[in-house]
């Protein structure tokens, strides 16, 4: 199944027609930017192309007022000053003639994306639109938006498909408080939204837009605001609140489809976030997104006004929509104090209402609200709108090529074990390298020397991912160990599922990170890169093993950054196959997807399923899943307090930091 791509130039024809310092950065030129860059990548080809439709009155109704529809529906027949005397009744918006229309198709985009993913036309798509949505409200326009594009977008989904779980992730640098408004007391909606902040003194300066609003009534716990209290996030601190908050929580909350309000302001170089996360960031965010609700991904334009920028997290996205490879995320640092406040502040006022969060610390000493109020009275003196004084233009690197391998997977299996379609067998004999053949001593060689000979290709980039039925997985997790190390850039990343001696001596150049989810105590060797995940009930848990994927593997991943990672299934491990499945998707994070799974030859059931992954399919959802019990969640934050000193991207608490 494919990606669409929905975009119509029609949306580019309004613009500002007079002087208002707050609105210029809107522009056309936002869409053109990015539709062209899709062309010139050889993206937008690759699309399936959807026309675009205006969203009909009933459609418009579903989010805002008769009163406000009537209202807009005049401004095509506006003088300009009757349209200059329209506007300032709301905030931070223009109209202009053609306006109307164009906010009808930007709705009306987000219902067509609605309808070719529900109706599995299409696995995932982006709408590129203009106007943006998510600050619009029941009766108002406001911040560049006329129609809420999302919010129609979802109880449209809720209303036509019967959907009962919706998640907006809106990772706009702005606070959608437009979405927050219309869902705040709906416990099937769960709005997501980042922004910046600095307590309370950016725009749009709202009490109801920190991590203390939770949501209404039954709607509480279904709002997570993430305030962001100063400029200058980078990449580590994005993918903190990811690992920490959003993904444990979405996959508790286990939506059938996902929204993205995806605003990409939040990147390097954008005059409103003034923040510095690179745009491959949003290929990874796209990508942590795309296990939950089986791949329903709905990703929708909202801000975004650094043109370059803008262009380049536009094609990031898509690119990982169409299942091409991830960049790997140079030099991670972890999040730094502010974030660390922030992401605490949110945990703990989430603690009630999420298992997955019961563990939080409380709120951290200083409770960053005090600051908001002081820092908003020093703001009220200062007189308003100071220039910011750092106005340097950021630069940074432009993102790398991301290409696919000529094989996306490849396997190595007995004669007896029928090869999933899709994937290559790695077998002729000629494909061997005969210097590897000779090296490997074991009764299994010849299947190990294949072995070897994939991960050479792997390196060469003619494979992107590999997978493996041996007679003893720990015989040849060693043996690819020996061969990667001896080269310096070689750093691998090796999960083990399931209990089994893991050789101690491969963890020891630090080459290696090993991390092990298994039900048994093992003995700790206490290495920076040996990391015994002790669950009670081992890997049939769904809810301990998923915890410690996100509090403990992928933040680990990221900042290990291997360019190779093993995934490997220990004999009787006990895992569920949507775990599994979850599991090897997520880990393709990481190395550009370099990931070789490596099973005991009688685990051929687990060919298929794991093959789909490796290929590109969503994994299947989790069941809607019972709290992790609290043994397990203790280990998980017991770990984690522990290894934080050597791993900083496991942090969720500014306590530590020195
Ligand atoms: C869509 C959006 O969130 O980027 N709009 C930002 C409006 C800023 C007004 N000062
Ligand atoms: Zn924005």
């Amino acid at each position: 199944m494919g990606t669409a791509l929905i975009y119509d130039e029609e949306m580019t024809k309004y613009k500002l027609l007079w002087v208002d310092p707050a609105c210029k950065i809107e522009t056309p030129e936002r869409l053109t930017v990015s539709y062209e860059a899709l062309v010139r990548n050889a993206l937008a080809e690759r699309c399936i192309s959807v026309p675009v439709r205006e969203a009909t009155n009933s459609e418009i109704l579903l989010v805002h007022s008769e009163e406000y529809l009537e209202a807009v529906k005049k401004t095509p027949y506006m003088t300009l000053e009757d349209l200059k005397e329209f506007t300032l009744q709301y905030g931070d918006v223009y109209f202009h003639p053609n306006i109307y229309h164009c906010a009808k198709l930007a709705a009306g985009s987000a219902l067509q994306l609605v309808d070719c993913v529900m109706t599995e036309r299409v696995r995932n798509g982006m709408a590129l639109v203009r106007p943006p949505g998510h600050h619009s409200q029941h009766s108002a326009a406001n911040g560049f938006c006329v129609f809420n594009n999302v919010a129609i977008a979802t109880r449209y989904a809720k209303q036509k498909y019967g959907v009962k779980r919706v998640l907006i992730v809106d990772w706009d640098i702005h606070h959608g408080q437009g979405v927050q408004y219309c869902f705040e007391d709906d416990p099937s909606v769960l709005y997501f939204s980042w922004h910046r902040y600095e307590h309370q003194t950016f725009w749009p300066q709202l009490r109801e837009s920190d991590y203390d609003s939770v949501g209404k009534e039954k709607g509480a716990g279904f709002n997570i605001n993430v305030p962001w209290n100063q400029v200058g996030m980078e990449s580590s601190d994005y993918l903190s609140v990811f690992c920490h908050v959003l993904l444990p929580v979405a996959y508790e909350f286990c939506p059938d489809l996902v929204l993205v309000c995806a605003g990409f302001d939040s990147a390097i170089g954008d005059p409103e976030g003034k923040m510095c996360a690179t745009p491959e960031i949003f290929a990874h965010l796209t990508h942590l997104l795309m296990n939950l609700a089986g791949g329903k991904l709905c990703v929708v334009l909202e801000g975004g006004y650094n043109l370059t920028s803008l262009a380049q997290s536009v094609c990031q996205t898509v690119q990982t929509l169409l299942g091409d490879p991830l960049p790997r995320l140079a030099n991670l640092s972890g999040p730094c104090r502010s974030a660390l406040e922030s992401l605490q502040c949110v945990r703990s006022a989430h603690r009630q209402y999420w298992s997955c969060l019961k563990h939080a610390a409380s709120l951290p000493p200083a409770d960053i609200s005090t600051k908001r109020i002081k820092l908003a009275e020093e703001e009220a003196k200062t007189e308003v709108g100071e220039e910011e004084k750092s106005t340097e233009e950021k630069v940074w690197p432009e993102p790398p090529k991301r290409f696919s391998p000529p094989v996306r997977c490849a396997s190595v299996l007995p004669d007896d074990v029928t090869r999933p379609d899709g994937c290559k067998r790695l077998g002729a004999d000629q494909d061997v390298n005969p210097l590897t053949a000779s090296k490997l001593k074991d009764d299994d060689c010849d299947t190990l020397s294949r072995v070897i000979t994939l991960v050479e290709k792997m390196e060469q980039n003619e494979i992107c991912s590999g997978l493996a039925l041996v007679c003893d997985v720990t015989v040849a997790m060693t043996q690819v160990v020996q061969h990667l190390t001896p080269d310096p850039v070689n750093r691998v990343l090796i999960v083990c599922v399931g209990n089994g001696k893991v050789p101690s001596h491969i963890t020891r150049d630090g080459k290696t990170l090993v991390v092990q989810i298994n039900s048994e105590e093992t003995e700790d060797q206490n290495s920076k890169y040996y990391i015994p995940v002790f669950l009670k009930k081992g890997c049939s848990d769904t809810s301990g093993f998923m915890h410690a994927v996100f509090g403990l593997i992928l933040p680990l991943g990221y900042e290990y950054d291997p360019n190779l990672v093993l995934l490997v299934r220990m004999p009787d491990s006990g895992v569920c196959d949507a775990v599994w499945q979850q599991l090897t998707g997520l880990l393709q994070s990481f190395a550009k997807g370099h990931t070789l799974v490596l099973m005991q030859e009688n685990e051929k059931a687990f060919v298929g399923p794991t093959t789909s992954v490796l290929l590109g399919d969503p994994a299947p959802p989790l069941e809607n899943r019972q709290a992790p019990n609290t043994e397990d969640l203790n280990v998980v934050e017991r770990l984690r307090d522990r290894l934080q000193v050597n791993w900083n991207l496991l942090q969720t608490t500014s306590e530590c930091t020195g």
